[in-house]
């Protein structure tokens, strides 16, 4: 149902391969890739550097807090984010990093927070940021191809990406949890294309068509991927934006999602309607709705 890639049989535009992506963009909206530029070993050297910073003290994750600040940059505390409006806040705790603007007052395009601890944090992080970026990007290409735009669609438009990377924690799911209690709760992306990265412990489940959850896990290096909501704008409905969520389970879990948005003015209406719909003002009012720090209602 999932349909499973090898990014290099994408890059040499093997039909098979091709034709599986479309399947994925377009049917469950999920789909899984491996052999990208991205080697198992380098994905668990960047989840065990999340893995150190969600172990350090409290007090020492408050100094990057995100709470504090008018943007998604730092940590951000369990109960922070509350991403289904039926459901209560997640009880996840996630660290998030996006693309820089100097100069900028968008808050999208914020400075980063970096820990001080652990030791080469932030440049395994940056530097996985970059490169997962690039991998992005590239499946983006080939998007575009199987959905009838040229390949290079998309490169102008992200540019200056409002990309964001995130490590999310799921603890052990805590004994008082209720039924309205998820790692996070169910959701769609708000973006174009999320790649997403996981440690292999299991979790993640995907609402099927037919109103099912399923459970979709992948190994370090090996990338879970699906579409958000302004691909699904964008695309008139062609690529789908799959709700799925964690409730999570007995065993901690780390997964590390980068969202990958298009620059702020890119217009993400439905291709040929003649409207606008600016990408920062879709992302902005999703975030606003979503972290309870940035929530004005
Ligand atoms: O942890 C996962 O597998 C999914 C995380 C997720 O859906 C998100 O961060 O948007
Ligand atoms: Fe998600």
């Amino acid at each position: 149902m999932i349909p499973r890639l090898d990014a290099r049989k994408i890059a040499v535009r093997d039909d098979e391969t091709l034709a599986a992506l479309r399947q994925g963009a377009e049917e469950s909206g999920f789909l899984t890739v491996r052999n990208t530029a991205i080697t198992p070993a380098r994905m668990r050297l960047v989840l065990a550097a999340y893995g150190a910073f969600f172990d350090l003290p409290e007090a020492e994750k408050r100094v990057v807090d995100m709470a504090a600040t008018g943007s998604n940059r730092g940590w951000g505390a369990p109960q922070s984010e509350r991403v289904d409006p039926n459901a209560n806040p997640d009880y996840k705790q996630v660290f998030d990093c996006g693309f820089e603007v100097p100069g900028s007052d968008l808050s999208v395009y914020a400075p980063n927070l970096w820990p001080a601890r652990p030791e080469g944090f932030h440049e395994v992080i940056a530097a996985y940021y970059r490169d997962a970026l690039g991998v992005a990007m590239d499946l983006l290409r080939g998007i575009a191809e199987a959905i009838g735009e040229e390949r290079g669609f998309f490169d102008d438009k992200f540019a200056q990406p409002m990309a964001l990377l995130r490590g999310n924690y799921y603890p052990p799911r805590p004994d008082w949890a209720g039924e309205m209690d998820f790692g996070i709760a169910a959701h769609t992306d708000y973006g174009c294309l999320t790649l997403l990265g996981t440690d292999g412990v299991p979790g993640l489940e995907v609402l099927t068509p037919d109103g099912k959850w399923v459970a979709v896990a992948a190994q370090p290096g090996e990338f879970i991927i699906n579409f958000g909501e302004m691909l699904e704008i964008w695309t008139k409905g062609r690529v789908k934006a799959t709700p799925h969520r964690v409730r999570g389970s007995a065993q901690e879990r780390i997964s590390v999602p980068l969202f990958f948005n298009p620059g702020f003015e890119t217009n993400v209406a439905p291709m040929g309607s003649g409207e606008v719909v600016r990408a920062g003002d879709h992302l902005s009012r999703r975030f606003n709705e979503t972290y309870l720090h940035l929530n004005k209602g």
